[in-house]
């Protein structure tokens, strides 16, 4: 074996930002749709168009506590001449035997429940008496209290147009109707609406299962003790959260030391759990870079298709890279730059992508706007680089935060966008038009 430093070949070739994005997306598929719990699918892409199976409502109903009358009973009834009807009972929401409404008579009904027979609309219980006999109430009486007022007499003193203060069945949706389309992004509203019809499990794309995994033996975790020479691990903790905000399932692996073999077993016990790995540090040219060294031999070295390709992008930060997929079931794999603030920029622009891509989304990209650059100075950015510098953006005005340097984690924690510089661009005056990236 040569012990001789790597030399320069074609592998030095850089990739553009946009050619490692299309080769991720292009090789990551959505996942396999299952049946999922409603509550369980929520932020999930629904897989097939669902139909109404019952019209909502499913019954002609009250929209208001009141009374359930004939309309030529209350016929110019005023507070001078109220129509003074007979209180056949009450039909509360639930109410499956219900009453029949005839001339000169009145049900006390509750919001919700099916109007009875006979009845043709509903009076508010404040267009009446309540049964007091004292004048206009503002409500009913807990049945509790004063069941009396279930019988007895009402006086009414408005009158009330045929279906007034009625939902009318089918009025939401009819039985047959398409409820949601195939694509759909479940929300509340939406699993609102499927528990209305329902149903109580739907076919989802499910969440990715994200396996996050930092390696290099300086990491302590935090709360732990620092030896000289250590830091904390962030990446692993970033990286989980912008999986989960991404909408994955994401677990987290600790600091994995700089030792190839247990870096690869890792990552081959790691693999069960995993539709996407994300690993950071490790992937640059030092001598104790393992993620190379590693990746190389996960899984199973016949199957065809695999491995890990290592490049160099035109971009800062974010140079080195890594994708390819691992292990029997091609699992793909993103090894990301350690620096910090490398790890979690190249995260937003190529993890969260291929996160939303295996769940079947459309829109698997942060939204982008242009906005007009705020700041003491011109920014300076490498030639033929693509810089991704952090800034907050507001009113279509962007202000850079910290430097450029990709171990400024505390500027990255006040930002919310990154500003854009081309490859071609080396300065960017203040007051010129940008392209932003809004992180959310
Ligand atoms: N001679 C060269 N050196 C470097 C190059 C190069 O082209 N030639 N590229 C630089 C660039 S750009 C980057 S980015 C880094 C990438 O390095 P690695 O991916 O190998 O990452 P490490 O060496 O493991 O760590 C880099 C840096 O980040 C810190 N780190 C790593 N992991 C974590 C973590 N989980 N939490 C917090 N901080 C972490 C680590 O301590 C290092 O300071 O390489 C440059 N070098
Ligand atoms: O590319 Mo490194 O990610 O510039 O710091």
């Amino acid at each position: 074996m040569s012990t001789a430093a790597p030399r320069a070949t074609g592998q030095d070739h850089l990739w553009s930002v946009d050619e490692h994005l299309e080769d991720i997306l292009a090789t990551v598929r959505p996942l396999d749709p299952i049946e999922l719990q409603l509550l369980d699918a929520q932020g999930c892409v629904l897989v097939d168009d669902i139909t109404v199976p019952v019209s909502l409502p499913p019954f002609d109903n009250s929209s208001m506590d009141g009374y359930a009358v004939r309309v030529a009973d209350v016929a110019g009834a005023s507070e001078e001449y109220p129509a003074s009807l007979e209180v056949v009972g009450d039909v509360a929401a639930g109410a499956a035997e219900l009453l029949h409404v005839g001339p000169g008579q009145a049900a006390r009904i509750m919001t919700g429940a099916p109007l009875p027979p006979g009845a043709e609309a509903v009076v508010p219980v404040e267009w009446t008496d309540g049964g007091l006999g004292e004048g206009p109430v503002t409500g009913m009486r807990a049945r509790s209290l004063a069941p009396e007022a279930a019988t007895g007499q009402v006086q009414v003193y408005r009158a009330a147009e045929a279906r007034a203060h009625v939902r009318a069945q089918g009025s939401d949706v009819k039985a047959g109707d398409r409820a949601l389309e195939a694509g759909t992004v479940l929300g509340p509203p939406q699993i609102s609406l499927l528990a209305a019809i329902g149903r109580g499990t739907v076919r989802v794309r499910p969440r990715p299962r994200v396996v996050v995994l930092s390696t290099g033996s300086e990491l302590v975790q935090p709360d732990g003790e620092l030896a000289p020479g250590q830091i904390y691990d962030s990446n692993s903790f970033a990286l989980t959260a912008a999986a989960r905000d991404a909408g994955a399932i994401a677990y987290r692996v600790g600091a994995v030391a700089d030792d190839a073999e247990t870096l690869r077993t890792t990552i081959e016990d790691q693999l069960v759990r995993a539709d996407l790995m994300v690993t950071t540090g490790g992937v640059s040219v030092g001598a104790y870079d393992v993620v190379k060294e590693a990746l190389s031999y996960v899984g199973d070295e016949d199957e065809p298709g695999g491995g890990i390709e290592f490049r160099k992008l035109a971009m800062q930060p974010g140079k080195p890279q890594g994708f390819g997929s691992i292990g029997p079931d091609h699992t793909p794999l993103l090894a990301l730059p350690g620096n910090p603030v490398s790890s979690y920029v190249s995260f937003e622009l190529f993890v969260r992508p291929a996160i939303r891509t295996l769940m079947g989304l459309e829109d698997v990209h942060r939204p982008r706007v242009r906005a007009t650059l705020t700041a003491g100075k011109p920014l300076s950015s490498p030639k033929g680089r693509r810089q991704f510098l952090r800034g907050t953006y507001a009113d279509g005005a962007v202000t850079p935060v910290g430097g450029a340097g990709s171990h400024l984690v505390a500027a990255l924690a006040h930002a919310d966008a990154l500003i854009v510089v081309p490859e071609d661009v080396t300065a960017v005056e203040p007051g010129t038009e940008v392209e932003v990236v809004l992180l959310g």
